[in-house]
């Protein structure tokens, strides 16, 4: 797919928008900022559904007034998390979904998802991994008392957090800041980093190596 879209540009062919799926489980901001730029011209992407893990997603609000398709799964479908990746995965190829945008979704993705879009499941995560992996990685830094954090954007493996890493930006933490500070200054890094990312995809900048690294065109 990469390389597709690296030699069209490099062809100087015009590229099609990226398509793409985005899942999400809570606020939505970065979902919000994938938007604002296709809104603006200045990501060359669509988003053809939004999934989210829960009906509660605030990010579903965000999708229906931009006129995405959603689907939503309830908690009971995670019961057999397997059986609810086959759904994803089927609803996802049916809208032509190329790439697969995790952006807060707090369920871990498995084979049905990871085999379909093989290297084409992207996470965004709120620290400089390896570093403070999980769901609670902010927090965790702020007690730590890290000097300098930031965001990091991965392929997703089988594990959490384990992926190819494609982009990090890092913060510097300031005296005084309290942790709704720190987090308010990583949503802002992420909400530049993610789209910056997803276009580097859109022109098939982005190359997993061998030994699983990432070379990035920028
Ligand atoms: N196969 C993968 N799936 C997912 C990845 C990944 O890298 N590989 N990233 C996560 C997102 N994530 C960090 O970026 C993450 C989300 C959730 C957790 C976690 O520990 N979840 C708890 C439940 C937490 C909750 O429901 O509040 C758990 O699974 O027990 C860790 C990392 C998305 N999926
Ligand atoms: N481990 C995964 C994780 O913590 N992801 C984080 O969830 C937030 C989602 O915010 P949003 O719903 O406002 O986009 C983002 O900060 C993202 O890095």
């Amino acid at each position: 797919m990469q390389a597709h879209r690296a030699a069209a540009r490099a062809a100087g062919e015009p590229l099609e928008p990226l398509k793409i799926g985005v899942l999400i489980s809570g606020s939505g901001t970065n979902l919000q900022a994938l938007i604002d730029r296709i809104a603006d011209g200045s990501l060359n992407a669509k988003i053809e559904l939004v999934v989210a893990s829960r009906p509660s997603a605030k990010g579903l609000q965000r999708a229906e007034a931009a006129g995405i398709q959603t689907l939503t799964l309830s908690k009971e479908i995670y019961a057999d998390p397997i059986a609810a990746d086959e759904v994803i995965a089927h609803e996802l190829l049916e809208h032509g979904v190329e790439y697969v945008i995790m952006a807060g979704y707090m369920r871990m993705v498995h084979a049905p998802l990871l085999v379909t879009f093989p290297n084409r499941v992207v996470n965004l995560h709120p620290a400089l991994l390896p570093s403070f992996t999980g769901a609670h990685a902010i927090a965790d830094a702020y007690e730590r008392g890290v000097k300098v954090t930031g965001a990091t954007v991965h392929f997703a493996n089988a594990a959490y957090d384990a992926g190819p890493i494609i982009a990090q930006r890092p913060l510097a933490v300031e005296e005084g800041w309290d942790i709704d500070t720190l987090e308010a200054h990583i949503h802002e890094i992420e909400h530049e980093l993610y789209p910056h990312v997803v276009q580097l995809l859109a022109d098939g900048r982005i190359h997993v190596r061998e030994n699983l690294t990432v070379a990035v065109q920028e």
